[in-house]
């Protein structure tokens, strides 16, 4: 394991933004583009929920009250589906993870460094404007308007710091996602274009 996770370590977008800043937006595009493998915290973490399985259960409990599930089990979680697929994948992009320092910090001991941070920014009124109507139609537990209030709180105290982290390596390219979504992808395509 520690090879593969030694090989793939220089291929590891992370992105980051608040809730409903258009993370998953942004990173269906990039794989349409750029066909890397997108994994996505919150979907790991929705799927074991939708699983039925005790562990489920009390993910769901936390999730629903706007809250983080606890960091190693979110990080296995992240592993796991990387060595999955470690033999195909063209480089990783994670969605919702680190969601405060310290999951940064286990990231880079038990994973590596990652390449680049997008960082969707979106103001806070157009992020709840958003996830009030992707609650709509999205069956999500935490699409409300109690929780989502809840989840910017967290946000900002928690995720912000570290964007601050990254942010003293000049790995992180902040985009500006109030922009149409077409808009918002050409910078983030030049971001990752300059990578190379
Ligand atoms: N640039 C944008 N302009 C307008 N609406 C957007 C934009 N990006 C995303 N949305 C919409 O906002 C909602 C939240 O986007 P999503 O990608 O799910 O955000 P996140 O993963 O960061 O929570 C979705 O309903 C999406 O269609
Ligand atoms: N890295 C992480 N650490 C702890 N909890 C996480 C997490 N990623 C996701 N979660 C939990 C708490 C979040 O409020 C919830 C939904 O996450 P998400 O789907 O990434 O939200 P969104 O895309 O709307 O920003 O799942
Ligand atoms: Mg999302």
């Amino acid at each position: 394991f520690k090879n593969t996770i030694k090989t793939i370590k220089y291929y590891v977008l992370l992105m980051s933004g608040g809730p409903g800043s258009g993370k998953g937006t942004q990173c269906e595009k990039i794989v349409a583009k750029y066909g890397y493998t997108h994994l996505s915290s919150g979907d790991l973490l929705r799927a074991e929920v939708a699983s039925g399985s005790e562990r489920g259960k009390q993910l769901q409990a936390i999730m629903q009250k706007g809250e983080l599930v606890p960091l190693d089990t979110v990080l296995d979680m992240i592993k796991e589906a990387m060595i999955a697929k470690a033999d195909v994948s063209k480089g990783y992009l994670i969605d919702g993870y680190p969601r405060e320092v310290k999951q940064g910090e286990e990231f880079e001991k038990k994973i590596g460094a990652p390449a680049l941070l997008l960082y969707v920014d979106a103001k806070a009124e157009t992020m709840v404007k958003r996830l009030v109507k992707r609650g709509e139609t999205s069956g999500r537990a935490d699409d409300n308007e109690e929780t989502i209030k809840k989840r910017l709180d967290l946000y900002y105290k928690a995720t912000e710091p570290v964007i601050a982290y990254y942010e003293k390596r000049s790995i992180v390219r902040k985009i500006n996602s109030e922009l149409p979504v077409d808009e918002v992808f050409a910078i983030v395509e030049k971001a990752i274009d300059e990578l190379k």
